[in-house]
């Protein structure tokens, strides 16, 4: 670490902020699902979040391949990967002297993805101490500690200055907290002129109101998920106008076929093919300037 980043508010952790958070923190504690660990196993980027793009059918093999599960692990992982790069193709002009926010940055893998795409520093918060720690490490490893820091910290509540930050983002990490709480949040530590952008699930206000399988989706994980409408309200009432707004259920369709299939499973696959067959779910990336 250096003094810029060590010096930066690094007040003792207060404890969770609701008795919810506690419980998310734990969560993720003790999180530790093949599917995240072995796909991150991989190449060293851990990401809790999901896939995008076609499936290279010649780099899975066929099913009778002995090396098949290998093969669509790592297959898997690379459209895990493409996912944070089509997040991070819309932060917009990055400098290597621009400071990046992931708000809710799990274990850590887009944090070293936009280190590695711009070489500017890039700050996460995370609920859970384990994840942050896991970050840490795997950017010490990564000999970059200097520009990647992880700290145990509520994004509704961040130690982060206002207006010091080019761009920040969250993936899949929005359906735990207030909309509204959330944006002003980001409003506040963006520079005028800085970009947000979120990838996340949101629940379709064309089908009417939750579907039976976004209801499963929030119990499995213990969050709830928004609508799309929720997002772009809550972000004109802070100063976030969308730049962007791309829905790429079609393009995570084949992640969620493809992970079907194997010995990976977390038993949440079918709500999410089922909702996004049946529209009342949405795979969405909505980017934002601060204005
Ligand atoms: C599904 S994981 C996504 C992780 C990461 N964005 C990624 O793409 O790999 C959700 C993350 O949101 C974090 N989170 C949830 N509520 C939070 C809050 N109020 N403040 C900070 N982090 C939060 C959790 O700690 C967890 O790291
Ligand atoms: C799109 C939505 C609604 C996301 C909810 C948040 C979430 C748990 C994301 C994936 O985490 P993960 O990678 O730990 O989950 P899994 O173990 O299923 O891969
Ligand atoms: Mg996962």
């Amino acid at each position: 670490m250096t003094d810029d980043l060590t010096t930066a508010t690094d007040a003792a952790i207060p404890g969770p902020a609701t008795p919810y958070q506690g419980d998310i923190a734990r969560y993720w504690d003790h999180e530790a699902r093949p599917v995240n660990l072995r796909l991150g196993d991989v190449d060293g980027l851990y990401h809790h979040h999901y896939g995008i793009g076609e499936i290279d059918q010649a780099a899975i093999g066929d099913p009778a391949d002995s090396e098949r599960e290998k093969k669509v692990i790592a297959e898997l992982h690379r459209l895990e990967s493409a996912q944070a790069d089509v997040l991070l193709d819309h932060l917009g002009d990055i400098r290597p002297d621009s400071t990046l926010l992931d708000a809710g940055c799990g274990r850590g893998g887009s944090m070293v993805m936009a280190h590695q795409r711009f070489g500017c520093k890039v700050e996460g918060l995370t609920l859970s101490t384990q994840q942050a720690e896991f970050g840490n490490k795997r950017a010490a490893e990564l000999g970059i500690g200097e520009f990647v820091r992880s700290r145990v910290a509520n994004m509704l509540d961040m130690p982060l200055a206002n207006g010091s930050i080019a761009g920040s983002w969250n993936n899949e990490s929005s359906m735990y907290v207030d909309l509204h709480d959330l944006f002003a949040e980001h409003s506040r530590v963006l520079a005028v002129g800085g970009r947000y952008v979120t990838i996340t699930g949101c629940w379709n206000p064309k089908y009417g109101q939750p579907s039976k399988w976004v209801s499963q989706i929030n119990a499995h994980f213990e969050c709830n998920i928004h609508s799309r409408r929720e997002y772009l309200r809550a972000m004109a009432d802070n100063r976030l106008v969308p730049q962007a707004v791309i829905d790429l259920t079609p393009d995570t369709l084949p992640y969620w076929e493809l992970r079907n299939t194997t010995s990976l499973v977390t038993g949440i696959e079918e709500a999410f093919i089922e909702s996004y067959k049946d529209g009342s779910f949405q795979y969405v990336l909505i980017a934002a300037d601060r204005v």
